[in-house]
């Protein structure tokens, strides 16, 4: 277990955090999601052992990481937002040159970067000068390099920007791989999707600050009431009022009810008896998004 506890940054007269607490549950992927700036990046270095000027405190498994930053920092993998690879090198290498950093020498090193080749789906380019790779090879093997010393914990700073979707489904299986064989993976992103696809539990952050975090259940239960959608030709808003709060969205309309299982019994009869042509009707929850809209007033992503 990982645990946080009132972490705060500053870079000069900038707050990047404050008091972020945090529980990060072993052989779990633990998702960081927030817009540009949040704090995210900067958090993940605090615990990748990079950035040290921080207050608070930070134990892993109980021990402090302050006193035992070596010892902790070696299970620990890093994947920075920005691929750093030496392109002039082979795949092969470059894993070989990152190994014989980690210290791995002899047919141990040749056997983990064999391992990892075959791991990010590599293992017939591992000739070719990196230089010749996609972005999203280039993340692969990046995220490669930083598993050769077989981490325990693993830290990913947005792993799928500008990568394309077929390396994007090799990073998503691979960190199922990892967390089905016990690694804890800390995932930052300020995509909602992948986060729901990918993590157990989440912080939201925002200007620095942790505004919600658990399970995505826990946070949808604790935010937002279940409502519904429906969408038929002809329907009127008016016809729908005496149901609940109704706001248009996309060819239909959200009615906010307290009790929506009821509610959706009747209104289904109603737009039968109505004779109505009924394209869609169920009952929704407010996205991740939605709830982050809700806490912060600001989106998660750039409108632009
Ligand atoms: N080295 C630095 N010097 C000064 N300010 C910094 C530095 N690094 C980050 N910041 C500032 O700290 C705040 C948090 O940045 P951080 O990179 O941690 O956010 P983020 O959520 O990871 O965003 P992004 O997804 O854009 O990387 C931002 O306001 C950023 O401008």
């Amino acid at each position: 277990m990982i645990h946080l506890e009132k972490i705060g940054k500053t870079y000069g007269s900038q707050q990047a955090l404050r008091d972020v607490s945090l529980s990060i549950p072993p052989r779990t992927c633990y998702g960081l999601l927030g817009p540009n700036g949040a704090g995210k990046s900067t958090l993940m270095k605090i615990l990748a052992g990079i950035v040290l000027d921080y207050s608070g405190a930070i134990d892993v498994d109980g021990q402090n990481f302050g006193k035992n930053l070596n010892a902790i920092q070696q299970r620990i993998g890093y994947i920075p937002q920005e691929i750093s690879l030496e392109q002039t090198l082979s795949a092969r290498d470059h894993l070989r040159f990152f190994g014989q950093i980690y210290g791995l020498r002899g047919s141990n090193l040749q056997k983990r970067v064999n391992s990892i080749l075959e791991m990010v789906g590599l293992a017939e380019r591992q000739k070719d000068a990196l230089t010749t790779y996609s972005g999203g090879m280039k993340r692969r093997i990046n995220i490669g390099a930083a598993l050769l010393h077989q981490p325990d914990i693993l830290i990913m700073d947005e792993p799928t920007v500008g990568v394309d979707p077929q390396s994007r489904n090799y990073i998503f299986d691979l960190i199922r791989q990892l967390k089905s064989q016990g690694t804890t993976i800390l995932y930052s992103s300020h995509y909602m999707e992948e986060i729901q696809l990918l993590c157990d539990e989440l912080a939201l952050i925002d200007e620095g600050q942790v505004i919600e975090s658990g399970t995505i259940s826990g946070i949808r239960q604790r935010h937002t009431e279940p409502s519904i959608y429906v969408e038929a030709r002809g329907l009127k808003k008016e016809q729908l009022q005496s149901y609940g709060a109704v706001h248009s969205r996309q060819s239909g309309y959200v009615i906010e009810t307290g009790d929506a299982l009821s509610a959706i019994q009747s209104l289904s009869a109603n737009l039968q008896k109505q004779g109505l042509d009924v394209q869609r009707l169920e009952i929704t929850q407010s996205s991740l998004e939605d709830i982050f809209l809700e806490l912060t007033g600001s989106s998660l992503r750039d409108t632009a």
